[in-house]
C-alpha cells in the first residue's frame, strides 16, 4: 500500500515560485494499476516522483506499507527505492552499454554477485520478450524495445512498486498497446502495483482500475476508471473524458435539428439491450441515433448514443415524446439534452 498524506511541493527558480503540487492526497492499493491523469505541467511528474523521494515533498508524507519513508536518507533511502522501480517516457538508457549491460548494471548496484546476474538478465529478457536483443545498443532497437529494456531494468530486483512516467508517450499506437499489455501481465504475474502517469485518458483506460485526475497542481477526483467514464464529477474530468470517447457530431448533423436531441449512457447489461426500440414502439416517437459506441473498460460495459427523437403531428405528439424521454431517463444511467 503506498499511501500519500498531504504532500505539497513547489519549485523556486528566479524570483517565479510554481506550486507544483498542492496537498495531494492518495492511498494506492498493493497490486493495483493505478493511474494519475492531467494535462501538462498539472504535477504529475512531480508526484510520482514523490511516491520515491526522488522529489522530497515540501510538506506531507510518503507511507509504504505504513511505514513513513519521507525523511529517509542515505542508505535506508537507496534500500527503500530497491523497492520501487521506475520506468521513463524518454527510456533513460546507457546508451554506450548493451542491452544485458544496461540490466545487468542495476543487478551490480544492487550487490548482486556476477553468478546472480548471470542468471537474471537472460530471465528478465526472456520477460520482456528481448532475449535476442542482450548483445545490441539502445541505438540499434525500436522505441518499444528500447522501453522493454527500461521495464527489464526497472523490474531486476523484484520491485513492489513499478512508476511508469508517462511510458508510452514516445511511441506509436500500435507499440503503446503491446507495452501497456506488457505492463499489464507484469502486474498481474509479479503482483507488482504500477503507478502510470499519462496525460492520455485512452492510456488509463486500457490499462488502469482506479484513476486519480490531477489539475493545477491538486487532485480533483479519483475513483474507479469505469465510474470516472461514466459519471465524472468535475467539469475538468468531463472534458478529458468526452475528448476520449470522441463523441463529436459533424457541425452539419447538429444545424436545422427538428425534435430533442440526447446523449444517453447506458452502463453494464444495459449497455447491450434494446431499450430505443422499445421507447419507440411504447410511445410512438421516431428515433434516429446520430452516433454511437459500446466501451468496454475493466470488462464492463459503457454504452453511449447520441439519438434524436422526435413527435408526429398529432394533438398528443408532444407529450408522448416527454413520456418517452422520461422512460429512457428512468432506464438508462444518464440522459444529457443536447439541444431541444
Ligand atoms: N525541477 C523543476 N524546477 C522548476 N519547476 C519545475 C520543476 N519540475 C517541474 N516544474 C514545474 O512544476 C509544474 C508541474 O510539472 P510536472 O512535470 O510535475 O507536470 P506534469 O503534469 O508531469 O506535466 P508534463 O507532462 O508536461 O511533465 C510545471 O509548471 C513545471 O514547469
Amino acid at each position: 500500500m503506498i499511501e500519500l498524506q498531504d504532500i505539497s511541493i513547489a519549485f523556486t527558480a528566479k524570483d517565479r515560485t510554481v506550486r507544483a503540487v498542492r496537498n495531494a492526497s492518495l492511498s494506492i492499493a498493493s497490486g493495483q494499476i493505478f493511474g494519475i491523469v492531467g494535462t501538462s505541467g498539472a504535477g504529475k511528474s512531480t508526484l510520482l516522483r514523490a511516491i520515491n523521494l526522488l522529489e522530497p515533498p515540501d510538506s506531507g508524507l510518503v507511507l509504504l506499507d505504513g511505514r513513513d519513508i519521507t525523511g529517509l536518507k542515505g542508505a535506508a533511502l537507496r534500500r527503500e527505492r530497491q523497492k520501487i522501480g521506475m520506468i521513463f517516457q524518454h527510456f533513460n538508457l546507457m546508451l554506450t552499454r548493451t542491452v544485458y549491460d544496461n540490466v545487468a548494471f542495476t543487478l551490480h548496484i544492487a550487490g548482486k554477485s556476477r553468478q546472480e546476474i548471470s542468471e537474471r538478465v537472460p530471465e528478465l529478457l526472456g520477460l520482456v520478450g528481448l532475449s535476442d536483443k542482450a548483445d545490441a545498443y539502445p541505438a540499434q532497437l525500436s522505441g518499444g524495445q528500447k522501453q522493454r529494456v527500461g521495464i527489464a531494468r526497472a523490474i531486476a530486483n523484484h520491485p513492489q512498486v513499478l512508476l511508469c512516467d508517462e511510458p508510452t508517450s514516445a511511441l506509436d499506437l500500435e507499440t503503446s498497446a503491446a507495452i501497456l499489455e506488457l505492463l499489464k501481465e507484469i502486474n498481474e504475474r509479479l503482483g507488482i502495483t504500477i503507478v502510470l502517469i499519462s496525460h492520455e485518458m485512452s492510456v488509463i483506460k486500457k490499462i488502469c482500475t482506479r484513476v486519480a485526475v490531477m489539475n493545477a497542481g491538486q487532485i480533483i477526483e479519483e475513483g474507479e476508471v469505469y465510474d470516472i467514464f461514466a459519471t465524472p464529477r468535475e467539469e475538468f474530468t468531463r472534458q478529458l473524458v468526452e475528448h476520449t470517447l470522441n463523441l463529436d457530431l459533424p457541425a452539419r448533423l447538429t444545424e436545422d435539428l427538428r425534435g430533442t436531441l440526447l446523449k444517453i449512457l447506458f452502463l453494464g447489461e444495459r449497455a447491450e439491450q434494446p431499450l430505443l426500440s422499445e421507447v419507440a414502439l411504447r410511445f410512438g416517437v421516431s428515433i434516429n441515433i446520430l452516433h454511437g459506441k459500446i466501451e468496454y473498460i475493466n470488462s464492463r460495459a459503457l454504452g453511449i448514443l447520441v439519438a434524436l427523437l422526435d413527435h408526429d403531428r398529432s394533438e398528443d405528439g408532444a407529450s408522448r415524446l416527454g413520456e418517452a424521454i422520461e422512460f429512457i431517463r428512468q432506464n438508462t444511467a444518464h440522459v444529457e439534452v443536447l439541444h431541444a
